[in-house]
């Protein structure tokens, strides 16, 4: 198959390696042009995977007119807030090549302003004459183990049942492992939200908490994932799996993690304006604070931890004041949340 990957980032890359490994003919697009050259002339990313050597048969451009023309799939691989542009541009493309494509991303956010999810937005961006469906790929899978072939397992879902066919079968193989999921609210909405806990996790670890309350944060996070979640339409099943509580924990327990490091640079005092300028690479979870906090207030949906990372990131709460607020909550029951959903979720088939 012809596949065009839509940027040259870590997670991008990775994935180009195990489509080219697959047999596909792979052509990357990138806006850099010394990346671009150095995937054609040196076989490397090495600001993005350091000690990568990529196939000979990955190949780069900086047109994306070049990159759209040459791709049945299009693998969108840049950041949320990159998406509705990129959307827009390609979409002018594939009108004037006359040309419909399989569009799948992989990005973990939601929009800011908007609170969409990415497939909403490429659905809004995108003319249905261009394409023959939108689809997500997602779980657990470092960009970084990815590249280096370690046993990966992740889920892809879509708008229709065909788009996701397709995505399965062109990315499988004996090291990355595709599952297929009806659930495209739910695999969105877990991938976008577990870089929230993520941060979290990693301003706890940076202070120095222990692992009760690591694990605390991760498990009353997953409740809060699935209370919105549950919300905006997914099926709280969802949350149980690799897009759930499989990339929650991957990118909360993981010097990998941007999310996580960015929460250890807060706890060691640097600002988050200079944590991203200096990380060089997207913090998806800064933009889906601010979104997945917004949405709990709209909807009048409990979700302490991401609020109090909210108040923490942008209205200078105290760590002090965080945590006091959390441990001295209101006395609650821990069924009211995810296992409540679970089971009425059960009691319903
Ligand atoms: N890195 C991972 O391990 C990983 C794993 C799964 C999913 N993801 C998700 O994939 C998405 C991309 O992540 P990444 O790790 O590859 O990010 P990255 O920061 O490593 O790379 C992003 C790429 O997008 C390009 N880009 C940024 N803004 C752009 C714009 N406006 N127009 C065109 N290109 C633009 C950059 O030049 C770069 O090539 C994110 O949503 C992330 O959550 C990442
Ligand atoms: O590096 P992060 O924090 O963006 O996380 C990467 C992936 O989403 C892990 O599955």
């Amino acid at each position: 198959m012809k596949i065009s990957m839509i940027g040259t980032g870590s997670f991008g890359t990775s994935l180009a390696m195990v489509l080219d490994e697959n047999g596909h003919d792979v052509l990357m697009y990138g806006r850099n042009d010394d990346t671009v050259h150095e995937i054609n002339q040196e076989h490397s990313n090495k600001n993005y995977l350091k000690d990568i050597k990529l196939n000979e048969t990955i190949k780069a451009t900086n047109d994306l007119e070049v990159a759209v023309a040459h791709g049945e799939m299009l693998v969108l691989a840049v950041p949320v807030k990159a998406m509705r542009t990129m959307a827009r541009t390609i979409n002018v493309i594939l009108t004037e090549q006359n040309k419909k494509v399989l569009i799948c991303h992989v990005a973990k956010g939601l929009e800011l302003g908007t609170h969409k999810r990415v497939s909403e937005v490429l659905q809004e961006e995108l003319s249905e004459n261009n394409y023959t469906d939108i689809a997500v790929l997602s779980g657990p899978s470092h960009a970084e183990e990815v590249s280096l072939m370690l046993p990966t397992t992740v889920s892809t879902a879509s708008v229709n049942e065909s788009g996701r066919k397709i995505v399965q079968d062109a990315f499988i193989n004996k090291h990355f492992r595709v599952y297929e999921n009806k659930d495209l609210i739910g695999v969105e909405v877990g991938g976008a939200l577990k870089n929230i806990i993520a941060i979290a996790i990693g301003i706890l670890d940076g202070l120095g908490f222990g692992d009760n309350t690591k694990s605390a944060v991760i498990t009353r996070g997953l409740h809060e994932i699935a209370r919105l979640g549950t919300k905006m339409g997914a099926d709280p099943l969802t949350f149980m799996g690799l897009t759930g509580v499989g990339d929650l924990i991957v990118t909360a327990m993981s010097e990998h993690s941007r999310n996580f490091r960015c929460g250890k640079m807060l706890a060691s005092g640097q600002s988050l304006d200079d944590i991203i300028e200096n990380m060089g690479m997207v913090v998806e979870g800064v933009n889906t604070t601010k979104a997945a906090y917004e949405l709990s207030q709209q909807f009048d949906i409990d979700m302490p931890i991401t609020n109090v990372l909210y108040l923490y990131l942008f209205e200078e709460l105290s760590e002090e004041e965080a945590f006091y607020s959390l441990m001295m909550r209101d006395k609650t029951s821990e069924t009211d949340g995810l296992i409540a959903l679970m089971k009425n979720r059960i009691d319903s088939e």
